[in-house]
């Protein structure tokens, strides 16, 4: 992990710099492999100044190999002048490399299935041939196109044999990529296991050499694998706005940008423009023609809705009594649900309060009884509550 230098006793460092990590969203490449991820030019126009204004460091797109339409998408995009970085994903294959090279991108996502499940059932090569096509490929884009940004993965390291990935990350590393990446395919690494392999990986690679790291959401534990791995020393992680992918998806950025903010939060809004992040999920929802999830990580409709009158009492001194992250940074607001059979006094006289009423001990006993049990079966709606209480105290 990155030590800070300008750290002192009063201000420690942050237990994981956001400097020590950068994002590569692949909403334009892994979420095109989501069920209704069908993205028009237009739509990844928006996709990538979207990622670009949020801040993302790197946007992958899909292969040129998928088709013509995509090939000249592809240097549609690179042409933008955006800041971010473009990378494209593509099979270790001389045809896709010398396609990708002319569209205008910083770098290759390279990319060869080691699990015997992928040798065998999806390219059929062994693990010498893999050293093989990978050298052949890196070297002639070193020679070629030297400015290029390169990066191996082993696609579906997680049921991949330890000594086969060992061999090959430190081939690919000798040969000079700049990253070497863990994919976990199919979602089964538990974040244990991401930390080790990890930990074992960084052993056997250049000390210049970044680690990526890819998590499928099958298991539930796409954003803590992704935080396992930083903790691990990966210093770049693929996420898509969302969480769109193959299947349930990967990691998704607001997920992950919220598990990084309790470490780092200032480093986080150095980076990024974090109230971007709504527009963003929104954006994508609208695109694939889905609601955004009610209990998405910072953006869903219920994400930062509190009810039990014992989180209301403090919630109204402290928000951060039951908030880990304040939603403002982000661009959200908070819905407090105050006339709810899980309510309690506290939260009825603020409530009271705000709207200039004051109610002795007994009778604010009394209204909050009285609201607890017509709420029994159902919430009451602010204007109703507001009747409610005002009607108590002329009552
Ligand atoms: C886990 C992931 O998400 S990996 C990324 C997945 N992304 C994509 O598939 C990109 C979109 N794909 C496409 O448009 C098409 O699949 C193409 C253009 C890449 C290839 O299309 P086709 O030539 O029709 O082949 P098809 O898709 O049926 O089969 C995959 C081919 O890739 C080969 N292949 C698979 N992985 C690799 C690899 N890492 N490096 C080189 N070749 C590979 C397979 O052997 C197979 O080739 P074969 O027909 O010679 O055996
Ligand atoms: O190239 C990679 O690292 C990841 C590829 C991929 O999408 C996956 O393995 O799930
Ligand atoms: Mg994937």
């Amino acid at each position: 992990m990155t030590q800070d230098p300008t750290a002192t006793a009063e201000h420690p460092a942050p237990l994981i710099p956001a400097t020590s990590w950068a994002i590569i969203d692949s909403t334009l490449r892994e979420g095109e492999q989501f069920a209704r991820g069908n993205f028009k030019t237009d739509d990844k126009i928006e996709i990538a100044r979207a990622l670009d204004a949020f801040g993302a460091e790197f946007i992958e797109v899909t292969t040129p190999m998928v088709s013509a339409q995509t090939h000249a998408d592809i240097r549609r995009l690179t042409g933008l002048g955006l800041k971010a970085k473009f990378l494209t994903h593509v099979r270790c294959h001389m045809d896709d490399v010398q396609r990708a090279v002319d569209t205008g991108v910083d770098g290759l996502d390279l990319l060869f299935g080691t699990s015997s499940f992928l040798r065998e059932f999806s390219h059929g090569k062994n693990i010498g041939q893999i050293i093989e096509a990978a050298q052949e490929v890196i070297s002639w884009i070193k020679t070629n196109h030297p400015d290029l940004q390169i990066r191996f993965s082993a696609e579906d390291t997680f049921r991949s044999e330890e000594a086969d990935l060992m061999a090959v990350y430190k081939a690919v590393s000798d040969l000079g990529v700049h990253r070497v990446g863990l994919a976990d395919t199919v979602g089964v690494a538990t974040p244990r296991q991401v930390y080790t392999l990890v930990r074992e990986v960084r052993k056997v690679i250049h000390a210049e050499c970044g680690i990526e790291f890819h998590g499928h959401n099958d298991t539930g534990c796409a954003v803590s694998n992704a935080y396992e791995a930083v903790e691990a020393g990966a210093t770049h992680i693929d996420t898509t706005i969302l969480g769109i992918g193959e299947r349930n998806g990967i990691t998704p950025l607001g997920g992950f940008l919220a598990r990084m903010f309790t470490f780092d939060p200032q480093g986080l809004i150095d980076k990024y423009n974090l109230d971007l992040l709504p527009e963003l999920d929104r954006m994508i929802a609208r695109m694939v023609d889905l609601p955004i999830p009610w209990n998405n990580y910072l953006t869903g409709e219920f994400a930062y809705n509190h009810k039990a009158g014992m989180h209301l009492k403090a919630i109204y001194l402290n928000p951060g009594a039951y908030e880990a992250i304040p939603p403002g940074v982000f661009g959200v607001g908070r819905r407090i649900q105050a006339a709810s059979k899980v309510t309690g006094k506290h939260a009825i006289a603020y409530k009271a309060r705000e709207m200039g009423l004051h109610y002795g001990e007994d009778a604010l006993r009394r209204v909050t009884d009285h609201i607890k049990a017509l709420a029994e079966h159902n919430e009451l709606d602010d204007e109703h509550l507001e009747h409610l209480l005002r009607e108590w105290v002329s009552a």
